[in-house]
């Protein structure tokens, strides 16, 4: 689904910041990305997006080798990877419903078509209650459960989530984790980039670990 191979990363004229990375990412299968900050889960993370090229080293995607991409290729492989931002990314003017709608209704679905879906999956994340409201009024764990809806709707194959528990408790730290397992079980691989030692206790799984610009595995 997602291989690396002798990928290296580099901005600008700086130091190379991710070096000799080599591993897959397999179909239905859970990771946890992590390293201490700064040791580049982000740019990893941007690289599995689309978002940033290596600057050397081949990485294949859903199949498709990144570097011979077209531009007008790029929605199209996105649309199979759901994205949680750090920083969630919601948009403010719109309700919760609303920003968990917005990459269908850009893809030009009708309403009709979806509103069951949409509603059905605010409330799988526990935010029910919080359909008609605007991210302004959401707590921290609330924005980040309505990101991580709008990361799930077009049902990606594969599901990034960047520190996903970064601002919340721990009780809802757990819920959060308990989402992802569920979605995994029903079939989305999942990587979650994170600092977060207690949170990787509680599941055994894979764990890619970034330092000094190069990656572990611990199957
Ligand atoms: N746009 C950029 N331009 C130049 N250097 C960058 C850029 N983005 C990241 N870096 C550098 O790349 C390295 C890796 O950063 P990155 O944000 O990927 O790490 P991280 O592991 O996600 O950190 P954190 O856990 O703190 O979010 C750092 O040295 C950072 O300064």
């Amino acid at each position: 689904m997602v291989r690396f191979e002798n990928v290296g990363l580099r901005y600008d004229m700086g130091p190379e910041v991710l070096r000799d990375l080599s591993f897959q990412i397999w179909p239905q299968s859970f990771q946890f990305l992590t390293g201490p900050s700064g040791a580049g889960k982000t740019s990893l993370l941007r690289m599995l997006f689309l978002a940033l090229k290596p600057t050397r080293g081949l990485i294949t995607i859903l199949g498709k080798d990144v570097s011979t991409l077209k531009r007008a290729d790029l929605p199209l492989i996105r649309r199979r990877i759901g994205v949680v931002f750090q920083d969630f990314r919601l948009l403010d003017h719109l309700t919760t419903y609303e920003n968990v709608a917005l990459p269908l209704r850009v893809r030009g679905k009708e309403e009709a078509e979806y509103r069951r879906d949409v509603v059905d999956l605010i409330k799988w994340v526990g935010l029910g209650e919080r359909l008609n409201a605007p991210p302004l009024v959401l707590s921290g764990g609330e924005k980040q459960r309505a990101a991580i809806a709008r990361a799930l709707i077009d049902r990606p194959d594969i599901l990034l989530a960047d520190e996903p528990t970064g601002n919340v408790d721990p009780p809802l730290a757990r819920r959060i984790l308990r989402l992802f397992l569920e979605l995994n079980r029903s079939g989305t691989a999942v990587v979650i980039a994170t600092h977060d030692v207690g949170l990787m206790d509680q599941v055994e799984a894979r764990r890619l670990v970034l330092a000094d610009g190069r990656v572990t595995i611990y199957d």
